[in-house]
């Protein structure tokens, strides 16, 4: 990783193949790699400065591999992160089940982060409906315990504009709440209040 300064760190999680690289390359350089797949070894880290209003706020994002024998790694990568982007392949059931997991060690260590629930891969269903392993009310229900503030949008890496509307939905989002946290914190500055209290931790699903 460089030198560079980071204002929010982001980590992408879930089981090997969901499709965790693309979004991040769909997202930072608008495009997807079509080959044959190759599996991410350990962790990728890319910075991604954004503009928010009259501010520019730096995402350090990590993508994580997917792979189990990685995931004491993975541990390592989702410390302090603000948000993470969990994802699930929706014509996978196991992919839902490392899902869980991963929500459920980011609960229990990093209860500030928010998370994003995302099922991979809608354009495949499209297609064809029986493909479909994870079923949309057992992702619903699952969100619903944690959250009532719930998401549900497409997300399909072959298909541009879907898929880039719901990063751009999702990242900017990240931003626009760093860039209310900055703001609070230079306020908090000037009247010298200590803002490291503990807050709940966020849940968001996306899905179709
Ligand atoms: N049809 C379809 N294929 C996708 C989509 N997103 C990713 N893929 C394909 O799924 C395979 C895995 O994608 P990656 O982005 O490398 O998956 P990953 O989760 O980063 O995998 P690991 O690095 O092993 O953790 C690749 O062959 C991608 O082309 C999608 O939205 N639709």
């Amino acid at each position: 990783m460089s030198g560079q300064r980071v204002d929010a760190k982001v980590v992408m999680l879930g089981k090997e193949c969901v499709g965790k690289t693309s979004l991040v390359e769909r997202y930072v350089h608008n495009r997807f790699l079509i080959g044959p797949y190759q599996n991410t070894i350990g962790a990728a880290f890319v910075a991604k400065p954004i503009q928010v209003e009259d501010k520019v706020i730096t995402l350090g994002i990590w993508d994580t591999a997917g792979s189990e024998r990685y995931e004491a790694m993975s541990r390592m990568y989702y410390r302090g992160a603000k948000a993470a982007i969990v994802c699930y392949d929706l014509t996978d059931c196991w992919s839902f089940a490392r899902a869980k997991f991963w929500v459920t060690e980011l609960q229990k260590s990093e209860e500030q982060c928010r998370i994003y629930l995302c099922g991979t891969k809608g354009d495949l269903i499209e297609g064809n409906r029986s493909l479909r392993k994870v079923d949309y009310h057992d992702a619903q229900d699952y969100a619903d315990e944690y959250c009532s503030h719930l998401h549900f949008l497409l997300l399909s890496d072959s298909d541009n504009n879907i898929s880039e509307n719901v990063c751009i939905c999702i990242f900017k989002k990240i931003s626009h709440i760093q860039y209310s946290i900055l703001l609070a914190h230079c306020a908090a500055k000037e009247k010298g209040v200590d803002l490291a209290q503990k807050k709940s931790s966020y849940f968001y699903c996306c899905h179709h």
